[in-house]
């Protein structure tokens, strides 16, 4: 019998505590391993997700989520996922995706109280968080009640003219490459990417970066926005990582680090909200940020001068890679499909013809008469929409029954649009096609008209819920401009027929490859 006060006492926790530490110091690396597998087993076998389909590496670290993702084609790694484990697979140890339209419409819907992951904590800017990356509900709704107006269709179409001079510029430089022969083969993904660029530095601080100007990526602007981007995602998939590399205090030292803000567009951004502080500049017309601080001069405690950068700035890094993208998907698929490019060219070409369409084709203009641009457009979006990366949110502490399975609180569930928009029972048995005609609606026909609205409720390439893209009424006007006004003016074919564009997710689908041969018509 072992007496009070002996060694024998010693608590069973702390011996065995005792011995791991004797064993570590002795075995280091062998006893790191043993720990790593147990934290797996634990991971994957005492959680309520065990009883979930998915890869078994999934089950017990993140790094299956964080490898895909580093490889670059999370999406399609995603689709292949669900088409083996079904609907509901276990992609992490606390995560699980879903596959049906419906589920998303669940996760997604607000007031649920369904929130965003700390994935999104990962984005700068830090401390001072923009709509996009701001994860408490409350705070979030707040931001969006002041900047809400800014984002309207109304507010952005009285942006017109900044946008139609950006078009002209487009025209003017694509013009003298038409004309030239030193450049039969022309990146057009390129120039739709300044496009996209300029477009938002004339709307947001009614001043262009200067992309289409010159004619490339100043500084390295906007390949070093998608380094940036490529790191959030793939450390947005292990959050904590963040601490010890970019928020760490030795990271701006190491030499191959580039500071967030030198680039040109954080400098523009930077020099425009100075100057309009101390009354240097005026914009043409109300911009977003001159809206911004409309909003802030109303409450300046609730909504800051802070608030009012990070927003504007905020909006270049969510609006252009996503615009660019889509952009350039839309032309490589239209372009790939001479039947499709055939259509679409004549009912443009028709109503120019007609009178129907201004010199700047304006978004009245392409709603009304040009439908089947209109469904090439949604097609795009549904068969490449230009976010990669799954959207995830934490279930709220009750737990929430969604498609049907009860998720506990606290775990994370995420949905992909890519794999939403191939569902066939809503888009049809040949979702994987890309088939504008499934969004034309033959007149009279209620059933047809019945079809659509369903397809149209179950699109998520902007998201959904409270936060759905606030930046997609400027997203579809200058894309309703731009594509028909340069498909009207010029005859395109792909330079390489056959040959998928090179894509690589790092939020958003980068692209590379659009390159054409093309004339003035
Ligand atoms: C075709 C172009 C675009 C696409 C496909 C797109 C897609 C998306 C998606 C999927 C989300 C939801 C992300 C999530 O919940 O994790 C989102 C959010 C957001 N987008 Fe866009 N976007 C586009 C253009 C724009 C533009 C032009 C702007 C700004 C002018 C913008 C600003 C934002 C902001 C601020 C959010 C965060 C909204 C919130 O959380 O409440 N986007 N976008």
């Amino acid at each position: 019998m072992a007496k009070l006060g002996s060694s024998e006492d010693v608590p069973v926790t702390q011996a065995l505590l005792v011995t791991v530490l004797k064993v570590l110091r002795q075995y280091p690396l062998i006893t790191i391993l043993w720990l790593i597998i147990l934290r797996f087993l634990v991971r994957r076998y005492l959680s309520p997700l065990r009883k979930y389909p998915g890869p078994f590496i999934a089950s017990g670290t993140r790094l299956w989520a964080a490898y895909s993702t580093y490889l670059g084609h999370t999406e399609q790694d995603y689709i292949a996922l669900h088409n083996r484990y079904g609907p509901v697979v276990r992609n992490k140890p606390n995560q699980l995706s879903f596959s049906s339209p419906e589920a998303a419409r669940q996760i997604l819907s607000p007031g649920k109280g369904f929130h965003k992951t700390d994935f999104y904590w990962v984005f700068p800017p830090y401390g001072n968080p923009d709509i996009f990356t701001e994860v408490s509900e409350a705070k979030h709704a707040i931001l969006k009640k002041f900047a809400g107006p800014a984002y309207s269709l109304a507010s952005f179409q009285a942006l017109t003219p900044c946008i139609e001079d950006t078009e002209q510029l487009l025209c003017a430089k694509l013009d003298a490459l038409a004309g030239s022969s030193t450049t039969p083969i022309v990146d057009l993904g390129a120039w739709l990417h300044y496009f996209a660029f300029d477009v938002l530095g004339r709307v947001a601080f009614s001043s262009s970066f200067g992309f289409l100007e010159q004619g490339r990526d100043i500084d390295d602007s906007i390949a070093f926005i998608d380094e940036v981007q490529t790191y959030d995602g793939l450390i947005g998939q292990i959050p904590w990582l963040d601490y010890i590399l970019r928020r760490a205090p030795y990271w701006d030292y190491l030499p191959f680090v580039k500071p967030i803000g030198n680039n040109v567009m954080t400098r523009t951004a930077l020099g425009e909200m100075n100057a309009r502080q101390e009354g240097k500049t005026k914009p043409e017309g109300r911009d977003l940020m001159e809206q911004l601080l409309e909003a802030h001069a109303k409450d300046p405690e609730k909504f800051t001068t802070g608030n009012v950068f990070a927003i504007a700035h905020g909006a270049i890094f969510a609006g252009s890679d996503s615009t660019a993208s889509t952009m350039q998907t839309f032309c490589h698929s239209v372009f790939s499909n001479p039947q499709i490019y055939k259509r679409l060219t004549q009912e443009i070409l028709a109503a120019d013809k007609q009178g129907q369409l201004s010199d700047m084709i304006t978004w009245d203009e392409s709603q009304r008469h040009l439908p089947y641009f209109q469904a090439c457009l949604k097609e795009t979006m549904r068969t490449g929409p230009a976010v990669g990366l799954n959207i995830s949110r934490k279930v709220p502490l009750s737990g929430a029954e969604i498609d049907g399975t009860f998720v506990p609180g606290g775990v994370e569930v995420a949905v992909n649009a890519h794999v939403l928009h191939l569902n066939t029972d809503i888009f049809g048995a040949d979702a994987d096609k890309f088939r504008p005609e499934r969004w034309l609606v033959k007149e009279g026909d209620d059933n047809d008209e019945t079809r659509v609205k369903r397809m149209e409720r179950y699109m998520f390439q902007f998201g959904g819920g409270s936060h759905v893209c606030i930046g997609r009424n400027l997203a579809i006007l200058e894309m309703s401009k731009i594509l028909p006004q340069i498909l009207r003016r010029y005859k395109f074919e792909l330079a390489y027929p056959g040959r998928p564009m090179k894509k690589h997710s790092s939020f958003f689908v980068v692209q590379q490859g659009l390159e054409v041969k093309f004339e003035r018509r």
